[in-house]
């Protein structure tokens, strides 16, 4: 049995993954963390990371951007594994994330569905081909009208799989209004949409010379992230200290 705790357990994401752990015998949620009480749970709330002293095997991490430093610092001090699902962290963060995974096990992912994982390697191999051949590339996410950051942490991690195929050879734009000036050849447009209950779409169009391919992925329910979250902290409790990401799950054939 997989002991975890779940930071940011009374939002949405912290609720989705409660259900699925509750149905789920190999894996329990012995602590939550979240500073909103407005939720009743079976396991114990603490409204700080620090204040969590209970014995576990692995963190899931679905909060707010401005709680990762603590999580982080708490995860080194306490050695344990962390699942990294929050969006929006900084340069700085980042960079802290780097430095844990040579002292933890961390699996950071912007997206934890099998679909967007699978799109990313589908991407690097169109992007060779259709770039090499001119085609300018876009990307359009839709989402929640409560998201607060832009764009989605998923917009970056298709980018940066599409730039990494294409020898980092690509700058990122996410405003055209301030210049009169026609599109770079080496730039990836990203732009975000945002309004009512849009669980999450990701749409990647390649513009050719008479010509357009779209990849698309769409989301109908948060528990495709839920259940990879969940597959993933399964995976990565007990593992050495290291960068790990969905694809590693998959392959393992969780
Ligand atoms: N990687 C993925 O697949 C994936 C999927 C969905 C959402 N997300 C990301 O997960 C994050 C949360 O999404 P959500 O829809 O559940 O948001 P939400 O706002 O519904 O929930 C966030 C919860 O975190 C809590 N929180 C705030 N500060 C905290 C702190 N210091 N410690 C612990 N908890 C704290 C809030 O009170 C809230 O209950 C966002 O960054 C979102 O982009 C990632
Ligand atoms: O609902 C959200 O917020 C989501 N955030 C992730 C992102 O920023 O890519 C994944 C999709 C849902």
């Amino acid at each position: 049995m997989v002991r975890m705790i779940m930071h940011g357990c009374n939002g949405k994401m912290g609720q989705v993954i409660t259900e699925i752990c509750r149905k789920d015998s190999e894996i329990e949620i012995v602590a939550g963390v979240d500073p909103y009480t407005g939720v009743e749970n079976a396991y114990p709330v603490f409204s700080s990371i620090e204040e969590c002293e209970v014995e576990a095997d692995v963190v899931v991490d679905f909060a707010a951007a401005g709680a990762v430093d603590s999580l982080l610092d708490y995860c080194v001090k306490r050695r344990l594994p962390v699942v990294l699902c929050t969006t929006g962290l900084n340069e700085a963060q980042l960079a802290q994330v780097e430095e844990t995974g040579r002292q933890v096990a961390v699996l950071k992912s912007a997206n934890m569905s099998l679909g967007v994982n699978t799109l990313m390697d589908l991407l690097k191999s169109a992007a060779k081909v259709l770039a090499t051949a001119g085609f300018d590339i876009e990307i359009v996410e839709k989402h929640h009208n409560q998201k607060v950051d832009a764009p989605s942490g998923t917009a970056l991690a298709l980018a940066d799989s599409i730039n990494e195929a294409l020898d980092q050879a690509y700058e990122y734009k996410y405003d055209r209004t301030q210049e009169r000036k026609k599109r770079d050849k080496k730039e990836i447009g990203i732009q975000a949409v945002r309004g009512g209950s849009i669980v999450g779409e990701h749409e990647v169009i390649f513009a050719g010379m008479d010509e357009v391919i779209e990849m698309k992925h769409t989301a109908y329910s948060k528990s495709i992230f839920g259940k990879g979250a969940v597959e993933a902290a399964k995976f990565l409790a007990g593992k050495p200290a290291g960068r790990y990401d969905m694809k590693d799950v998959i392959a393992a054939g969780k």
